[in-house]
């Protein structure tokens, strides 16, 4: 894996808004995996400062609250909405439907859309537990998209989003480890100490299915982008 170790999430941001630009622009067209969270948002306001052109790029999310209606102020439909989707023109956007009575469907249909569109570079964060999208320790590293229950310290970092605990989605949407690993290339970022234990165990780690995050370790196009204090464990 191709390491980039930067001074703070601001300067990740940059790097990694510079090399996803690089990659679609003057493609004819170009599927991008999208993700949610804290560690994107500094990247997202990048592409409504600058405003690339995105006419040719088909816009895919890793991942969906179960039971949120699309237009919740939790969910990651508005999430993205509100971050992204109002502001620039993508050719496609796609988020997985969290909010259906059939979620076998809908995971079956996301997975026939990733197929149709191959994701050609796929943005990822990570929990500080390692999971990727909302693929929890324990998830076989050939799953396809598919529906979760998400775990208690991952509802608990997700809590501050949310008016109360309770609130909290207690399953999810999400592309399979199997999906993500199908991209071309992954760029994953992280910032802060709260996530040097997933770092460091994603990097110098054995592949694991208890840290998902070990699973990049058998991609060959992976960067990963973070700042010191993230990779401050690492090496040691
Ligand atoms: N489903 C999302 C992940 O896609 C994200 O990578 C992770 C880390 O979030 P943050 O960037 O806020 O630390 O949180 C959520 O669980």
């Amino acid at each position: 894996m191709n390491v980039i170790v930067v001074k703070n999430a601001e300067e990740i941001s940059k790097v990694a808004y510079e090399k996803m630009v690089k990659a679609f622009e003057g493609k004819a067209e170009f599927t991008l995996g999208l993700a949610t969270g804290g560690s994107p948002l500094g990247i997202y306001e990048l592409f409504r400062i600058h405003k690339p052109e995105v006419s040719n790029v088909i816009t895919v999310n890793l991942d969906e609250y179960v039971g949120l209606a699309e237009d919740d102020q939790t969910s990651y439909h508005t999430y993205m909405a509100e971050q992204l989707f109002n502001h620039l023109n993508f050719k496609e956007n796609h988020l997985p439907n969290g909010n259906t009575k059939n979620l076998e469907e809908a995971c079956k249909n996301y997975e026939e859309l990733l197929q149709k569109h191959p994701v050609d570079l796929q943005l990822l964060g990570i929990g500080e537990n390692g999971h990727i999208a909302f693929n929890e320790p324990g998830t076989p590293f050939d799953t396809p998209t598919h529906i979760v229950e998400l775990t208690e310290s991952t509802r608990n970092a997700n809590k501050i989003y949310f008016e109360n605990e309770e609130d909290v989605p207690t399953h999810a949407v999400t592309m399979g480890i199997g999906s993500i690993m199908r991209a071309k290339e992954i760029i994953l970022v992280a910032s802060g100490i709260k996530k040097a234990e997933a770092v460091k165990e994603m990097l110098n780690g054995k592949l694991d299915i208890n840290c998902p995050a070990t699973a990049l370790q058998n991609h060959n196009n992976v960067t990963i982008v973070v700042d010191e204090e993230a990779y401050s464990l690492c090496n040691k």
